[in-house]
């Protein structure tokens, strides 16, 4: 029986399992196995999954899986584990900034103790649509606003939201946020390709804090209260609805390693 060594990290309870595929061994296209491994009850279990790579030019190469076994745009809790995992490694050192390549581009990344700052690429452009707003933050995030943030039904409001015609066949990643003070929010996200709610969505936290301050003005420095825990988000901005400078800031841990079967 094949054996397969993997790692388990999570960012504020957004967990993923993450393999060392420098050697390209991993067949990227094995949408069933990756989903087998994210399983809950017949795998590991993780919302997302990644394979770390060689890149020409910087650090590593990032690859990121929903659960569901499908490649997917960027994912920002993911990327601050990913950036921890190659400081476990020995690749990159602390205190350091470095840069690594994914599939939205080049992010600059820093490891202090217990803590990962990721640069996030730029925002241009904020979308009315309905009761929300829309934005690209490396992933596809409709944001909107709830006074009961609590007792809000997120799967179920979000899982119909995230399927809208309106965000066609791709779909979108959806936020319910409620607003805490000036500069801090709460935020709950229903996640496309987990197709449930997440413990925290780092891309989602940008496109939230972004959104709050499109609407609301005010600082450049948020703090988001998750399910998992708490991130950081500071930026730049720009024009109306253009941000750059973003940094989303927070801790990534690792939690186990191990071997596992595969056919
Ligand atoms: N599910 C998202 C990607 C992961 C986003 C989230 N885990 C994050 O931390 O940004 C999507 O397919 O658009």
């Amino acid at each position: 029986m094949e054996q397969l060594k993997f790692y388990k990290y999570h960012g504020t309870g957004n967990d993923f399992v993450i393999i060392d595929n420098r050697d390209s061994y991993f067949n990227i296209s094995d949408r069933e196995l990756i989903s087998f491994i994210c399983h809950r009850r017949f795998g590991v279990g993780a919302d997302g999954f990644m394979l770390l790579e060689n890149s020409p030019e910087h650090a590593f190469y990032m690859r990121y899986y929903n659960s569901d076994g499908n490649e997917s745009t960027m994912c920002g809790n993911g990327g601050r584990c990913i950036v921890k995992f190659a400081c476990d490694l020995g690749m990159v050192k602390e205190n350091e900034i470095f840069t690594f390549d994914a599939i939205d581009g080049i992010h600059h990344a820093l490891v202090k103790p217990d803590i990962i700052n990721l640069k996030m690429l730029d925002v241009n452009g904020i979308e009315k649509v309905a009761d929300g707003y829309f934005l690209n933050t490396g992933s596809p995030h409709f944001v909107c606003y709830t006074e009961n943030l609590e007792q809000t039904d997120v799967v179920s409001a979000g899982r119909a939201i995230r399927n809208n015609s309106y965000f066609g066949k791709a779909g979108t990643n959806v936020n319910f946020v409620e607003k805490c003070g000036d500069s801090s929010i709460m935020v709950r996200t229903y996640e496309r390709g987990v197709e449930d709610e997440t413990w925290s969505c780092g891309t989602g936290c940008v496109a939230s804090v972004l959104t709050n301050f499109f609407i609301h003005g005010g600082g450049t420095e948020y703090s988001i209260k998750v399910k998992g825990g708490a991130l950081t988000v500071r930026f730049s901005a720009q024009d109306k609805g253009v941000y750059n400078n973003i940094w989303l800031e927070g801790p990534a841990k690792f939690v186990f390693s191990g071997n596992i079967n595969v056919q």
